[in-house]
């Protein structure tokens, strides 16, 4: 579906309720199928969510997980422990280019039975899934969180629990936090000390039901919007502001691109503030990589210069997030340079109209551009993209004014 969005009035007001955070969701889903049967409250309605939920329930011995990163990893572990079952475990043609290998080489080492079908170090896998009987394993830490998310959550259903020995930079950290908090509010006992994981084993839980917050990683688009506007308030629900998802540092660094963000139960207030933008800024973005898009726009929008550090994860998302972001502004009219972990913008230039933004596969690279909408008509290639986490994003802005026309 080709997409193009407008929006009349610099002016934004309203409200907007955002599914629930996907990456909580995916792990609350794999803890509940691991330990038991709690409820789960304002689960994400999300292709990946969707994709993860499936999974659980299927008996087929092929498993699809479409575009889904985390289903991917953590289901990888949850197959290779599940005793007696044999599951061929696939994605789309970039989850087959998405690296794995360093997670069942840790798997491995506890003793799982994981073959690849087509290409080493990358999906397909076939999984045989046995009892794994060690408990201790290494494995780099600067690829990929999920990667240790995946093994904290099995560790805790073994028989002797795990230690995850962390080499290396640790990157996504928050994401390592996010899965240690949901294991703790389950009464699961862990620790996560310099590079060292520890996970006690449990059985089941007691817990009867979990509360899932709404996906920080999809507030970054209003956030664009709100500092893109001339005046703005927009009402944001459900958030806390002790969160457990690393994208709630938006708030702080929003606030440095004229954003102000108030807490209320349950809500957050977006506002613009009076306009005192600054001419350059500068973020290290290794532990919130999936809104280095919509800064890298907004920046744009702004004509703010920015240089963005702690990028080295975005090679391998769900497209080359660097060279795509790098030839979707240079055609809107930005001087953007990449390397393969940064990325830096310069000041000022104006924003081409009735550009058709192409969107690789990534749902973020819809919906980061998406605000610019504000300044100049844009166009979207395979709008629908936007599934992956957030399917109402859409209609939520028509909701909030803009026009979308399909062409
Ligand atoms: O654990 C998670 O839920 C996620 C971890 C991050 O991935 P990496 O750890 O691979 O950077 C993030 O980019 C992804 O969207 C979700
Ligand atoms: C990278 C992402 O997801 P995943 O790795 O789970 O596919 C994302 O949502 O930006």
């Amino acid at each position: 579906m080709i997409l193009k969005l407008q929006q009349k009035t610099p002016h934004l007001s309203g409200d907007v309720r955002i599914t629930g955070s996907k990456s909580e969701s995916n792990r609350l889903l794999l803890l509940q199928a691991l330990f038991g049967n709690f409820e789960i409250n304002n689960l994400s309605n999300s292709d990946d969510s969707d994709v993860m939920q499936r999974a659980l329930a299927s008996t087929q011995r092929v498993v699809d997980i479409h575009h889904a990163g985390t289903a991917m990893r953590f289901l990888t572990a949850y197959f290779a422990t599940y005793e007696g079952r044999e599951t061929l475990l696939t994605g789309s043609n970039r989850m087959k280019e998405r690296p794995i290998g360093l997670l069942v080489d840790a798997l491995r080492t506890l003793g799982a039975d994981i073959t690849y079908t087509e290409t080493e170090g990358y999906a397909p896998l076939l999984i045989k899934g046995k009892k794994l009987t060690k408990n201790t394993v290494s494995l780099a830490a600067n690829v990929s969180s999920q990667y240790i998310s995946a093994l904290m959550m099995i560790g805790a259903s073994l028989e002797k629990g795990l230690e995850i020995t962390l080499l290396g930079n640790i990157t996504s950290v928050p994401y390592i936090e996010m899965t240690r908090s949901l294991l703790t509010q389950l009464g699961i006992v862990s620790s996560f000390e310099n590079q060292l994981i520890k996970i006690e084993p449990a059985k089941n839980v007691s817990i009867s039901e979990m509360t899932v917050e709404s996906d920080w990683s999809s507030v970054s688009y209003y956030y664009s919007l709100v500092a893109l506007s001339k005046t703005a308030k927009l009402n944001l629900s459900s958030y806390k502001k002790e969160s457990l998802q690393g994208d709630a540092v938006l708030a702080e660094l929003y606030d440095k691109l004229g954003v102000q963000t108030t807490f209320l139960e349950n809500t957050i207030v977006l506002e613009k503030e009076v306009e005192s933008k600054p001419r350059r800024v500068s973020f290290d973005l290794a532990n919130c990589p999936d809104i280095a898009q919509t800064i890298a726009v907004t920046c744009f929008g702004l004509g703010v210069a920015c240089d963005l550090t702690g990028l080295h994860t975005l090679k391998i998302k769900e497209t080359d997030r660097l060279e795509a972001l790098k030839n979707e502004l240079t055609k809107l009219g930005a001087t953007i340079t990449v390397t393969d972990k940064s990325l830096h913008l310069k000041e000022g230039g104006t924003c081409n109209e009735n550009i058709t933004i192409k969107t690789y596969q990534d749902h973020r690279m819809a919906m980061a551009f998406a605000p610019l909408a504000l300044k100049v008509p844009i166009i979207f290639e395979d709008a629908e993209v936007v599934n992956k986490s957030y399917p109402d994003f859409w209609a939520d802005f028509r909701g909030l004014g803009f026009k979308t026309e399909q062409l």
